[in-house]
């Protein structure tokens, strides 16, 4: 008989821990895994997937707009925030299923539990008991909370999919990824938006002239920013719209608030401190490269190890994981160079250094930049510029860094990260052919 239940248990079905049991058990391991809430995790339930439909059906705003300088008279044209909201929770029901279909298909037990650790080789899951050679924690982040008072009247980005209506006014604590794309989404919608950052500058990382030029078209569209300022406290008004007080002694208001300020590892109860499982100060489980804890048997991935909180990051780590325990084929998660998108209008894209972090590391640094307005634009009207940036070792000529905004800027970085990751030069990037007439071809037209 043998000794454990599973060979391998993960708890969390989201994007770490689904593509994880599945490759475990492909390679032959029998596999479990706890899922607390709904199967796909952030991502594909209240993260990267529901937003990004948010992102698309928000900028036929503009699209609309723009249609009309290319001959289109569209008469009458209205939104409807309750069919895109219930369009795009049906889309995620469906995608919930399909990740369901994929655990069953590939003899994962799927338990729909809370699971807790007991001791290094036994968990609660829904208050049964279950054994497992190994187990891997992939449980996630949560959205973290305003802790001023009254800061549990704001949303967070799990309430921001349901909403029965759409505010008129929306403050946005925060200055990250979720803040930025959530203005963006809101003011397209024709939200009045304010964006309340504690710090001084928005979207920390990102190189300065693609993060100034998203400032500058965002300001024109609408979109107010506060910076430097702490919430105080928010009050629910007699008339039910919120009174929020910043330490600045500013007061806004606002119909609705939402938080969007970074999001802790989600370990509260786990049962890892009875375990000795070392984390961060933060909360976040401690790994090293290869995602093992400080317990021979207990693993870490995704963003309840706080390294790059992204989808892809989560689900390499994940596979590396599973083939390196089950497979006979161990490798790690490189977590350089890992290309990023901000879902903003218009989007942002980043691989690679910025050219400040470049100026800081590197000898000697040569800066490319491109800054045009896309065909459409210029039919359009619309004084919406893009802005490339490559960023360059002089030493090598190695092409270390590329910085964009501009429409599709993601869906364009995505084959350029493939350039600065194989650590290809700026001539090899010169002597590629340009595809006529495109915004990429900026990229090999630079000089
Ligand atoms: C609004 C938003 C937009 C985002 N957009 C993007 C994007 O565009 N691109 C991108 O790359 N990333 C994006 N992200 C980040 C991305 O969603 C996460 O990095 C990714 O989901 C992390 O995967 P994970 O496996 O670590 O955790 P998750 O996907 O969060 O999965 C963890 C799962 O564990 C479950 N769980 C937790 N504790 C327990 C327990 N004790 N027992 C059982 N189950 C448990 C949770 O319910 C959850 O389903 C976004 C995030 C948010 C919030
Ligand atoms: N497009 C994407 O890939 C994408 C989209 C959304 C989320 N994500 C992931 O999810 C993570 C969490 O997103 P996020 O936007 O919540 O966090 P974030 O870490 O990107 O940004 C948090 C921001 O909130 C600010 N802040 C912190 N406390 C504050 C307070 N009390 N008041 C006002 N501002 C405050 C911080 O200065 C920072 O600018 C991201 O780090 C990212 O990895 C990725």
């Amino acid at each position: 008989m043998a000794k454990y239940d599973y060979d391998y248990f993960v708890i969390g079905a989201g994007s770490g821990g689904v593509r994880s049991s599945r490759i475990a058990s492909g390679h032959g391991a029998k596999v479990g895994i706890a899922e607390e809430h709904r199967v796909g995790g952030t991502c594909v339930i209240r993260g990267c997937v529901p937003k990004k439909l948010l992102v698309i059906g928000s900028h036929f705003a503009e699209d609309l707009e723009d249609a009309a300088r290319f001959g289109w008279n569209i008469e009458g044209k209205s939104f409807d925030w309750n069919c895109l909201r219930d369009n795009l929770l049906a889309d995620v029901d469906r995608l919930e299923e399909a990740y369901k279909n994929t655990l069953s298909s590939h003899d994962v037990a799927l338990h729909e539990a809370r699971a807790t650790l007991e001791d290094a080789h036994t968990l609660n899951v829904g208050g049964r008991t279950i054994t497992a050679d190994k187990i891997l924690i992939a449980t996630g982040s949560r959205p973290g909370q305003l802790d001023c008072p009254g800061g549990d009247l704001a949303i967070t980005s799990n309430d921001v999919f349901h909403l029965d209506r759409l505010p008129e006014r929306v403050v946005i604590a925060g200055g990250g990824y979720i803040a930025t794309e959530f203005a963006g989404i809101f003011n397209e919608l024709g939200v009045d938006v304010t964006v309340v950052q504690r710090s001084d500058r928005i979207l920390r990382g990102y190189d300065h002239s693609v993060v100034e030029r998203l400032m500058h078209i965002s300001t024109i569209k609408g979109i107010q920013f506060k910076y430097n300022s702490p919430f105080a406290k928010v009050e629910r008004q007699d008339d039910d719209n919120l009174l929020i007080t910043t330490e600045n002694g500013e007061e806004l208001e606002a119909d609705l608030l939402l938080a969007a300020i970074g999001r802790p590892a989600n370990v509260d109860g786990l049962g890892l401190e009875a375990l000795g499982i070392e984390q961060k100060r933060n909360g976040a489980i401690k790994v090293d490269e290869g995602s093992r804890t400080n317990i021979d048997n207990i693993f870490a991935v995704g963003d309840v190890t706080d390294r790059v909180q992204l989808t892809p990051v989560a689900i390499r780590e994940g596979h590396a994981l599973a083939d390196t325990l089950f497979g006979g084929k161990p490798w790690t998660v490189d977590h350089g160079c890992v290309p990023s998108a901000v879902f903003s209008h218009p989007p942002i894209a980043s691989v690679g250094l910025t050219e400040g972090e470049a100026r800081n590391t590197l000898g000697g640094v040569d800066v490319y930049t491109s800054d045009f307005r896309a065909m459409k634009n210029v039919l359009a009207d619309r004084n919406e510029r893009a802005l490339y940036k490559l960023v360059v070792d002089s030493a090598t000529g190695r092409l270390v860094g590329a910085h964009m905004i501009g429409p599709d800027a993601p869906e364009i970085m995505q084959g350029l990260a493939i350039a600065v990751k194989a650590g290809l030069t700026k001539q090899q990037i010169d002597e590629t052919v340009a595809i006529h007439p495109t915004m990429a071809e900026e990229i090999v037209l630079m000089r």
